[in-house]
C-alpha cells in the first residue's frame, strides 16, 4: 500500500492560542480515513492545512508524494473538497454552482452527476441562499464527488444532513472506496465514523491521542439506554450486569437510565423478564465519551501507546 497522505509533526498555533500541536499520521490509497473529535479538537485546522488554506507554523504535510504547501495548485487536480462551512456565490442556483465546478475542473461525466443529484434529493434550480443548511451541504458533496477524484477530503460532510441522506452518503463513501480512490472525512460523531470508515484517527484538544482501526474502538464505545417498565423493577436486578457502568432509577420508580460500555446483551436479557414499555438507546457526544474515558487519570497518555 501506499500512503496518499503523509503529515508529519504538524502544527498550527492562532497567535497564542492552540490549533494543533505535533500531529503525524498517513492514510493508505483506497483507505476510508476519519478524523474524529469534539468540537475545537483541530480537525478543521489539520483539514485547512492539507488544503494549503493555512500555512503550518512546524512541520510537513504531503498528498500524493507533492508537499501541500509547495504543490497545491497540482495537488487540488487530485482532491474533491467539502469546507466544513460553504461560502458559494448565494445568488447562483444549486445548477449554476455545480456547473461552475465542473467546468473548472473539466471531464465531469454529466450522467453520474445527474445521478448523484437524484440520489440527495437536491433540487438544483434554487438559489444557493434560498436552500436549507442540509441542502447547502448536499451541493457541497455533489461539487466534491462529481468528477470522480483519486482523494476526497470531507469536513463534517453528514452535519445537517437527515438519516435517508447520511445512508446514501454512505453508500456514495462505500462506491468511492470500491473504486480503489481515498477518502478523508472528519466527524464529531463515533457511530458515523464507524459505519463510514476503516481506519481513524482521534484528535482532542490540538493532539492526536489515536490512530487504528475502527474495529478497536470498542474500549471507548459508550451508548445510554433508558427503560421504561409498566410497573417497578428492583434496579439491584441491573447493578454489576455485564457492561452497565452506571444505573440509574428515576423517580417514578419503573424507568432505568443506563450508562453502558460494549454489548447490551446482558440488559436486554434481563430487561425482558419484566413488561418493557419503551426502549431508548442514544449515542452520548464525543465530549462525555471522552470525558468518561479520561476521568480516571484525566490524562491523554492512557492513548499513547495505541498511536501507530
Ligand atoms: N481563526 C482562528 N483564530 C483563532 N483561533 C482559532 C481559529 N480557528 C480555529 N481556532 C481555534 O483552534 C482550535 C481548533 O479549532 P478547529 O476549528 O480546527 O476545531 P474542529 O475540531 O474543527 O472543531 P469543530 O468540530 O467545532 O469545527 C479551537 O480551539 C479554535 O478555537
Amino acid at each position: 500500500m501506499t500512503a496518499i497522505i503523509e503529515v508529519a509533526g504538524l502544527t498550527k498555533r492562532y497567535g497564542t492560542k492552540r490549533g494543533i500541536l505535533d500531529v503525524s499520521f498517513q492514510v493508505q490509497e483506497g483507505e476510508v480515513f476519519g478524523f474524529l473529535g469534539p468540537n475545537g479538537a483541530g480537525k478543521t485546522t489539520t483539514i485547512r492545512l492539507l488544503m494549503a488554506l493555512l500555512h503550518a507554523d512546524a512541520g510537513t504535510a504531503r498528498i500524493a508524494g507533492l508537499d501541500v504547501w509547495q504543490q497545491s495548485i497540482a495537488i487540488k487536480r487530485l482532491i474533491g473538497y467539502l469546507p466544513g462551512e460553504l461560502s458559494f456565490d448565494p445568488n447562483l442556483t444549486g445548477g449554476q454552482i455545480l456547473e461552475y465546478f465542473g467546468h473548472l475542473r473539466g471531464g465531469v461525466d454529466q450522467a453520474y452527476l445527474k445521478q448523484l443529484i437524484e440520489r440527495l434529493d437536491c433540487d438544483p434550480s434554487r438559489k444557493f441562499r434560498q436552500y436549507s443548511s442540509g441542502n447547502k451541504r448536499k451541493i457541497g458533496i455533489i461539487q466534491a464527488f462529481m468528477h470522480r477524484p483519486q482523494l476526497l477530503i470531507l469536513d463534517e460532510p453528514t452535519s445537517g444532513l437527515d438519516p435517508l441522506n447520511q445512508q446514501e452518503f454512505e453508500r456514495m463513501v462505500k462506491e468511492v472506496r470500491a473504486d480503489g480512490r481515498t477518502v478523508f472525512l472528519s466527524s464529531h460523531i463515533l457511530t458515523e465514523i464507524e459505519q463510514t470508515c476503516n481506519r481513524v484517527a482521534i484528535i482532542r484538544e490540538g493532539q492526536l491521542v489515536r490512530v487504528g482501526l475502527v474495529t478497536e474502538l470498542k474500549d471507548i464505545k459508550r451508548h445510554e439506554l433508558t427503560i421504561t417498565f409498566a410497573s417497578e423493577v428492583p434496579l439491584d436486578a441491573f447493578q454489576g450486569l455485564d457492561g452497565v457502568e452506571q444505573v440509574e432509577l428515576l423517580a417514578d420508580g419503573r424507568t432505568l437510565h443506563l450508562s453502558l460500555q460494549g454489548g447490551a446483551d446482558a440488559v436486554v436479557k434481563t430487561a425482558a423478564q419484566y413488561a418493557v414499555v419503551s426502549l431508548i438507546s442514544h449515542e452520548p457526544s464525543l465530549e462525555d465519551i471522552f470525558l468518561r474515558y479520561y476521568e480516571s487519570d484525566g490524562q491523554a497518555a492512557k492513548e499513547a501507546s495505541h498511536v501507530v
